[in-house]
């Protein structure tokens, strides 16, 4: 006979769900739903989607037009607010949080970097002012204000340009004076929606170092939504959206082989969230003429997916 626990065991057990998903973590998304309604009609632009980005990772996200990435980054600025599910940046939870905070969150926690340069930046002030900007919002005194405008545009390769105007310089330029804006005040987060959009090859190649740079030296958690193959192909990890999902992730290392050669290791994975559901790739299921449903069997250390052969029809 099973011992009825005692009521201090029933409370232990009720409290005591292991460790928080995504406890440590700077971008945490769990579960995170957003529907738009226009004209009578529901359109699910995030459908469950899962993501951690660690502190100080760069990441690209990359995923078909209409997949859900600029919901998700408006998402993570504060700009929008999800429907159902979980969504924290640097400890802040963007659903409960209210106005004030908001204001607060999008001043100091993260920086933003738009594909449009003229958006980024106020076309009648200088580069330096357009940095300075944020700070003084944020109340940082003249002086802070200034050495941290000049620091910026140094690591950014721009000092020289400082006392120009937008409309003086060209569009990677603009674009990485938009960068030192958006860490200015030293955000935990650094969201950027196709920096590379509007820029020529060798430009984009400029802005994504800049970015780069910004990571390594400031540290930044770092998301970049891109169609770019140069952005998506050079980072540590790349995470794939489908459907309002993340559905793959492409992990990149360095590592040296048995003659001390050094390799580029690349590997791609499906995402496995955090019910089970996996989302194979769109070529698998084509290839196999996989429709509606597939019969799963558990190996020793694969599970293999089968198409479903039709029933014979029953006599
Ligand atoms: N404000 C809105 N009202 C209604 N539907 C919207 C709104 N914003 C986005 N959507 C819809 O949500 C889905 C996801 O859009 P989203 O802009 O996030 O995609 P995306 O992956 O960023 O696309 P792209 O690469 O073209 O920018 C699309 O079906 C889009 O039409």
């Amino acid at each position: 006979m099973t011992e009825t626990p005692s009521l201090a065991e029933l409370e232990r057990r009720a409290t005591d769900r292991g460790p928080v998903y995504g406890a440590g973590a700077h971008i945490v998304c769990d579960n995170l739903v957003r529907i738009y309604k226009a004209d009578g009609i529901e359109v699910v632009a995030l459908q469950g989607l899962d993501l951690l980005v660690d502190p100080g990772e760069l990441i690209a996200i990359v995923g078909a037009s209409g997949s859900g990435k600029s919901t998700l980054l408006n998402i993570l600025s504060g700009l929008d607010v999800p429907t159902a599910g979980v969504a924290r940046v640097a400890d802040v939870d963007l659903l409960t949080m209210k106005a004030a905070q908001r204001l607060t969150f999008r001043r100091e926690k993260v920086g933003f970097v738009w594909q449009q340069t003229a958006r980024n930046l106020l076309p009648y002030l200088t580069a330096e002012q357009n940095v300075q900007l944020p700070m003084r919002f944020a109340g940082r005194s003249k002086k802070l204000r200034r050495t941290r405008a000049a620091e910026l545009l140094g690591v950014l390769g721009i000092g020289e340009l400082a006392d120009r105007r937008p409309a003086e310089l060209s569009g990677g330029q603009q674009q990485r004076v938009a960068i030192a804006v958006a860490v200015a005040n030293e955000p935990d987060v650094l969201l950027a929606d196709e920096p590379t959009g509007e820029l020529d090859s060798t430009t984009a190649e400029q802005v994504f170092d800049a970015l780069r740079r910004v990571n390594a030296e400031l540290g930044t958690t770092t998301v970049i939504v891109t169609h770019d193959p140069h952005v998506s192909e050079e980072v540590e990890r790349t995470v794939g959206i489908r459907d309002g999902r993340t559905s793959s992730e492409v992990r990149r290392r360095h590592a040296v082989d048995a003659e001390g050669r050094a390799l580029r290791i690349v590997e791609e994975y499906a995402v496995l969230d955090r019910v089970g559901r996996v989302q194979l790739p769109r070529h698998f299921i084509d290839e196999l003429e996989m429709r509606d449903r597939v019969r799963l069997n558990l190996e020793p250390d694969h599970v293999a997916v089968h198409r479903a052969e039709e029933e014979p029809d029953s006599e």
